[in-house]
């Protein structure tokens, strides 16, 4: 660990839905790519200091809010990197090129278009995957699914579901996601947790079973692909073949599996700070879990019975 250079890096929001971007200059590390504007931690600094010295210092702006958003350990050929990435929420003076860089302000919908460095595609999800992933209990028929689902909405501001239904076979899955996808708001998001899902067509988003998980060599589309992780190793599995993010299990002792060991939340903040991808925290996970969920560096939390009756 002592080899990583600690990096404070910011997520600059208008409030509108725009992100401030910068070009970093063609003579640094990783010279002309966009970068989320940050700099190195001096010794004596905190990161959080890093960020308000280094935002005011190249794009001229003092923080007034900011919250943790991910951590990223990254090695690169020549060096290696903990990206620890702050979302700045207020701020006040208008941001610009202090030091003479190109900049943007970027909707997140077009983050896309632009090109960053190795590091920084877990940072794009981080962003743009919510709090709370619903997976759907077990159901007996589809409109019970359906209602499963849409009463796990009104309970709280759930924009992502996960198709888990294993008894269906996958034609019968893949239908099912479709009539929830229709019942549901536009906008979100129905993956698709089958153990056939690797045959169904491309740009579906999938989760993979651990299982699932070591017998899958790469990410075959650009379609969101998460996994089930338990442990370490799991995890390098999953960023080894591309996974966008992953759920941690089991956290708390659940009705589901009683008895069972469970990791705690001092073993899931360690993983967490070694994944470089956004960590879904499962296995007892509620409301009131949520916010310590957030302060170990996890994304969120998906659950099944959180937000049930
Ligand atoms: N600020 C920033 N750095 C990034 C991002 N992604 C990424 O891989 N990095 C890497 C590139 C660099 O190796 C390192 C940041 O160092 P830096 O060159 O910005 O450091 P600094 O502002 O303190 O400038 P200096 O010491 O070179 O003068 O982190 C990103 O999105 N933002
Ligand atoms: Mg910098």
């Amino acid at each position: 660990m002592s080899c990583l250079i600690h990096v404070a890096a910011a997520v600059i929001e208008d409030g509108c839905g725009a992100i401030f971007l910068a070009r970093r200059p063609q003579d640094k590390h990783q010279g002309g790519l966009w970068e989320f504007p940050g700099g190195k931690v001096e010794p004596g600094e905190s990161a959080e200091q890093a960020l308000y010295r280094e935002l005011h210092e190249e794009v001229g702006i003092e923080v007034l809010a900011c919250e943790p958003l991910i951590q990223i350990p990254h090695h690169y050929p020549d060096k290696s990197v903990l990206l620890d990435v702050y979302r700045v929420t207020e701020f006040s003076g208008e941001a610009h090129g202090k030091e003479g860089q190109k900049t943007a302000w970027v909707s997140e919908a077009d983050l896309g278009d632009y090109e960053f460095p190795a590091a920084n595609k877990p940072i794009l999800n981080a962003i743009r995957l919510p709090q709370r992933i619903f997976i759907t209990p077990q159901a007996e028929t589809l409109e019970a699914c359906i209602e499963n689902t849409l009463s796990a909405c009104k309970r709280a501001p759930i924009s992502w579901v996960m198709l888990r239904q294993k008894q269906l076979t996958l034609d019968e899955a893949l239908s099912w996601r479709l009539a929830l996808m229709q019942a549901l708001d536009e906008g979100v998001e129905v993956t698709l947790n089958h153990p056939k899902s690797g045959a169904a067509s491309s740009h579906l988003s999938r989760h993979l079973s651990s299982k699932e998980l070591q017998a899958t060599e790469s990410n075959p589309d650009s379609s969101l692909l998460g996994a089930s992780c338990h442990n370490l190793e799991e995890i390098e599995t999953a960023v080894r073949i591309g996974c966008d993010y992953i759920t941690l299990s089991p956290i708390l002792p659940t009705n589901s599996h009683p008895g069972s060991p469970t990791l705690g939340f001092d073993a899931a903040r360690q993983l967490i700070a070694q994944a470089p991808l956004p960590v879904y925290l499962l296995g007892g996970m509620s409301e009131e879990e949520l916010p310590h969920a957030l302060a170990i560096g996890a994304q969120g939390i998906a659950a099944i019975s959180a937000w049930s009756e």
